[in-house]
């Protein structure tokens, strides 16, 4: 099996005629684990939109692709087939369909014809991972994300991408909300998957969350575009000075992506 690869080139993507993301490159390979950070309003949400297909997000230029594959020709529910995993691919509230129900079409969706996962493994799997992510085995039976708190919610996607087991998984702020035991089970969950047939992408606005998950790259995103990368110490700065040193030592005067540097 090869590596699972993503690659981002000079990506360019506007929202109604306002240019948001100018010219990002990024690639990610299976066994990584990068985290984005960056200011409020860089356009962090607009590349994991313009990734799973919003239909608001218009891509202007550059190129992405997912194992050699044009991410763009892709259809959104292909994307997820191929083994990408964009947590805003899944519907956030379904009456009438349960979470067990839910994550059982969606590995059957990744699955060949006759290769549908059985009901045994099924269960025996889900089982182990919600007992990890420490979950009530009441989850499994409730519909899909009703009625569930915000932490639950980030929890739930810990535990549809542990049981799909993507080879790309985009999170975005993925530790919003939670408190901070809930932060050590989703740290927990993404930390179990890490293998050279996976690779993720973590978007995040404080470092915390990297104090338990320990990235392999960490890539500061101001303006549209990623300024610096370095490794898990980049973000340990950030935490403790903020994003002032990276405006100085590149010359940015104003984060904000609607003006240009
Ligand atoms: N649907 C939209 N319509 C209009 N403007 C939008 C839309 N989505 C995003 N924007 C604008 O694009 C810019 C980047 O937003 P984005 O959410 O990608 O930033 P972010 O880096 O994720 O911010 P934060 O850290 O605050 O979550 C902002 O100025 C925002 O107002």
């Amino acid at each position: 099996m090869s590596t699972p690869n993503l690659k981002i080139e000079n990506l360019r993507v506007s929202i109604e005629d306002k240019e948001i993301i100018k010219g990002l490159n990024l690639e990610i390979n299976g066994g990584e684990i990068h985290a984005i950070m960056g200011p409020n309003g860089t356009g962090k949400s607009t590349l994991s939109s313009a990734l799973m297909g919003h239909p608001k997000y218009e891509v202007t230029e550059g190129n992405v692709t997912f194992d050699g594959k044009d991410l763009f020709e892709m259809e959104v529910d292909e994307r997820a087939k191929a083994g990408l995993f964009l947590a805003m691919q899944y519907p956030s509230e379904v009456s009438g369909i349960t979470n067990a129900d839910f994550l059982r079409s969606a590995i059957n969706a990744r699955r060949e014809e006759g290769q549908e996962i059985s009901l045994m493994k099924f269960i025996r799997e889900l089982d182990k991972k919600m007992e990890l992510l420490e979950m009530d085995s009441s989850f499994a039976h409730r519909y899909l994300n009703e009625g569930f708190s915000g932490g639950e919610k980030k929890r739930n996607e810990i535990l549809q991408l542990m049981m799909i087991e993507p080879k790309i998984a985009i999170l975005d702020e993925i530790d919003s909300g939670l408190d901070i035991d809930a932060l050590k089970v989703v740290a927990k969950g993404v930390n179990e998957m890490r293998n050279p047939e996976f690779g993720c992408l973590i978007i995040t606005h404080y470092q915390r969350l990297l104090n338990y998950i320990t990235p392999d790259k960490v890539h500061v995103m101001m303006q549209g575009r990623i300024v610096k990368s370095g490794g898990p110490e980049l973000a340990q700065r950030l935490e403790a000075e903020g994003y002032d040193w990276i405006k100085e030592e590149l010359g940015i005067e104003d984060e904000t992506v609607g003006q240009e540097a």
